[in-house]
C-alpha cells in the first residue's frame, strides 16, 4: 500500500507542479494572514487551476466564517477543506453540509486527552489530521515544524482516514511511519529552506524517503 502525502503551504505554481510530479497526492493552500505561507483567494485560484490533474487541492482555513468560505469555494476549484482552528464538532458538520466538500479536521496532540478528541471529530469529519499541538507562545496554530510524541498514537484505530503531521522531514519520516502506522502524511516546514519558502530538492528528497519508509 502506498503512502499518500500532502504538501501544505504552497504558494508558487512551480512548487505545486514539483509536489505533484514527485508523487504528492494532495497540495495545500494556507489562508491565514499571519502565516508566511498565506495566499489570497485569487492567488489560490491560479494555483489550483494550474495544478496537474489528479492532485487533490486542499484549502486550509482557521475558524473561517461562512462569508469567507462562500467566496473561497465559489472562486477556487477545491477537493477538500481543512479546518485548522478551534472549530467545534458541530461547526465541522455544518461546514461539510453547507459547502458540499469533504472536510478534514486538524487535531493538535500533546497528551492522551487530546488523542481522545480524535474520536469525537471522527464522527463528523471525512478525514482527520493528527498534528502537533502548537505551543502556547506560537504565532501559528500549525506549520511550526514541531513533532508530538508519536507513541501517543501508536497502534490506534480510527474509523476515518487520517494523516500524521507535525515536524516531518526526510530524516524522520521512516521512524514516524514505523511508530504510528500512518498511511497518510502532511508536512510543510520539512520541505522549506526558510519559513514559507518551499524547496523543490527537499520535496523530492522527502518523497524518496517516503518510498523507502515501507
Ligand atoms: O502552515 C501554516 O502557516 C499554518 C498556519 C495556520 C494554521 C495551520 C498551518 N499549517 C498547518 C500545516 O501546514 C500542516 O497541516 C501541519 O501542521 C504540518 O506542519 P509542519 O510541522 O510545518 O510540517
Amino acid at each position: 500500500m502506498d503512502i499518500r502525502v500532502k504538501i501544505c503551504g504552497l504558494k508558487e505554481p512551480a512548487h505545486v507542479a514539483a509536489a505533484a510530479e514527485a508523487g504528492a497526492a494532495y497540495v495545500g493552500f494556507v489562508f491565514f494572514e499571519k502565516s508566511p505561507r498565506n495566499v489570497g483567494i485569487a492567488q489560490a485560484r491560479d494555483l489550483a487551476v494550474e495544478a496537474p490533474v489528479g492532485v487533490a487541492k486542499v484549502a486550509l482555513t482557521v475558524n473561517a466564517d461562512d462569508a469567507f468560505l462562500d467566496k473561497l469555494v465559489e472562486t477556487v476549484p477545491l477537493d477538500m477543506l481543512q479546518l485548522h482552528g478551534s472549530e467545534s464538532p458541530e461547526r465541522v458538520a455544518e461546514v461539510r453540509t453547507r459547502f458540499g466538500l469533504p472536510v478534514m479536521k486538524a487535531i493538535g496532540i500533546a497528551d492522551a486527552e487530546d488523542v481522545a478528541k480524535i474520536d469525537t471529530y471522527g464522527a463528523v469529519a471525512d478525514q482527520l489530521l493528527v498534528d502537533a499541538k502548537p505551543p502556547k507562545t506560537a504565532e501559528l496554530p500549525g506549520g511550526n515544524g514541531l513533532s508530538f510524541d508519536w507513541r501517543l498514537v501508536n497502534r490506534k484505530y480510527w474509523p476515518r482516514p487520517w494523516m500524521l503531521a507535525g515536524g516531518l522531514t526526510a530524516d524522520n519520516v521512516a521512524e514516524a511511519v514505523k511508530m504510528t502506522g500512518a498511511r497518510q502524511l502532511d508536512l510543510s516546514s520539512g520541505v522549506e529552506s526558510a519559513p514559507g519558502v518551499k524547496d523543490i530538492g527537499m520535496i523530492r528528497a522527502f518523497m524518496k524517503a517516503v518510498e523507502n519508509a515501507l
